[in-house]
């Protein structure tokens, strides 16, 4: 099927600009049954902790609610930022100060809300931002700013007594844990593809659990992303609502409902075993991920369809639920992946029937601190597909190696 999209339809917005391309997607099949690994790859589906699907089921749900409350409000304070800052004049689109208050304000809602709903347990949270800058002089009138925005949003989701601009720093500042192998750890993005937030496209809000190291649940709130497929888009369809919930607990699969509050629907990775068929995602930004290595990949496998470049773990909502069937994330030289860039998504890929890996194909380790220790890159796909991909990225990498 071939379709086109603009970075306005992926946006979530009804016009199509002259960026417009052209795209190939493979029909969405999904998976009905448990998915089996080839030995390729080193990676164990074993769940520790849980000796049955129910007890992986009670063990997170009242985790798993908080924090789809947390990021469902702090989805709507950044679209009220974004909403701001799309109607500003082109000079103020390229201040950095909105971003700011949006990052800040998301992880000080995030972290607020947290602690508020699961009061009984000890709080370690793991979050990019922290408040340093705010604590300056200079910083003062940013701070007023992000408490007032911070508090028109909890009053909307029903907390009456206001946060002091100090309420606001402390919730930023309990996201300096560093995160480690022991008892449960938040880990936060509180907006994730600031590139995409400031050029009004895609973003998310992406919260993982860790629980001795492994990610057990994982919420994304992606308020740009169309609730349709990205796949059923074409030049002539209106643009649908935009907005996406995707959550996760281990051992219970993925679901997707809409930001306002639809029902939820299981989503499964796309099932496709032909990569010719295949498409797949990568950076918007050329300067997070090489586009010269992905299209040699790319080429490898036979892939017929030009990347489809989103922003952000939205990247991971959109193949848990099939509208591709690979992601591949190639930072240049010297870059060092962060846990709060891929806690979330990963969990919310592989509970959809996916697999993460880095491109020697093993599994993320999410216990080693704020960092992920990992071999060039990261790759994602089903379970099927994995292999072919893996092998493909190693001779890619062998050759631009011996190219160098
Ligand atoms: N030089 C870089 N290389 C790779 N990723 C980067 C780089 N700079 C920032 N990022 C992070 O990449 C992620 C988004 O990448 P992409 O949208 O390309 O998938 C974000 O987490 C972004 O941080 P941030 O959370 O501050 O936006
Ligand atoms: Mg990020
Ligand atoms: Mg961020
Ligand atoms: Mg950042």
């Amino acid at each position: 099927m071939a379709i086109a999209l603009s970075s306005a339809a992926l946006s979530g917005k009804g016009t199509i600009n002259p960026l417009t391309r052209v795209l190939h997607f493979d029909r969405n099949c999904y998976y009905s049954s448990t998915p089996k690994l080839k030995p390729i790859f080193s990676l164990s589906l074993k769940r520790p902790r849980f000796s049955s699907r129910a007890a992986a089921t009670m063990s997170y749900d009242k985790e798993l609610a908080a924090a789809k409350k947390a990021c469902s409000l702090a989805a709507r304070l950044c679209q009220k930022v974004q909403k701001a800052l799309l109607q500003s004049d082109v000079h103020a689109k390229s201040d950095k100060s909105p971003v700011t208050v949006a990052d800040y304000g998301s992880q000080a809602v995030v972290s607020f809300v947290l602690q508020k709903e699961l009061s009984s347990s000890p709080f370690s949270l793991v979050a990019e931002e922290d408040s340093g800058d705010l604590r300056k002089e200079d910083g003062q009138e940013t701070l007023q700013r992000i408490t007032k925005l911070v508090n028109e949003t909890l009053a909307n989701g029903g907390t009456a007594s206001p946060l002091s601009d100090q309420d606001v720093l402390a919730a930023i500042d309990s996201g300096k844990s560093e995160g480690g192998s022991l008892g449960q750890h938040w880990v936060l993005d509180p907006i994730d593809g600031t590139k995409g937030f400031l050029r009004g496209d895609q973003y998310a809000i992406a919260l993982g659990l860790l629980d001795e190291g492994k990610v057990v649940l994982g919420v994304l709130a992606c308020p740009n992303l169309p609730l349709q497929s990205l796949a059923c888009h074409d030049q002539h369809t209106i643009q649908g609502k935009a907005g996406c919930l995707f959550f996760a607990q281990v051992g219970t699969g993925t679901y997707m409902q809409s930001l306002d509050g639809s029902e939820p629907r299981k989503v499964n990775v796309s099932c496709t075993e032909n990569p010719e068929e295949a498409s797949f995602f990568e950076s918007y930004e050329a300067a997070h991920s090489m586009h010269d290595l992905t299209s040699l990949i790319a080429k490898k496998l036979g892939v017929k369809a030009p990347p489809v470049r989103i922003d952000s773990q939205a990247k991971y909502g959109a193949l848990s639920r099939g509208d591709g069937a690979i992601y591949m994330r190639f930072p240049h030289r010297g870059y060092r992946e962060k846990i709060w860039d891929h806690a979330a998504g990963s969990v919310v890929v592989t509970e959809a029937g996916g697999v993460v890996t880095d491109a020697a194909g093993k599994p993320l380790d999410f216990s080693r601190g704020r960092y992920l220790d990992l071999d060039t890159g990261i790759i994602v796909t089903n379970q099927k597909l994995m292999p072919t991909l893996l092998n493909a990225v190693q001779e890619s990498l062998k050759e631009k190696a011996s190219s160098l």
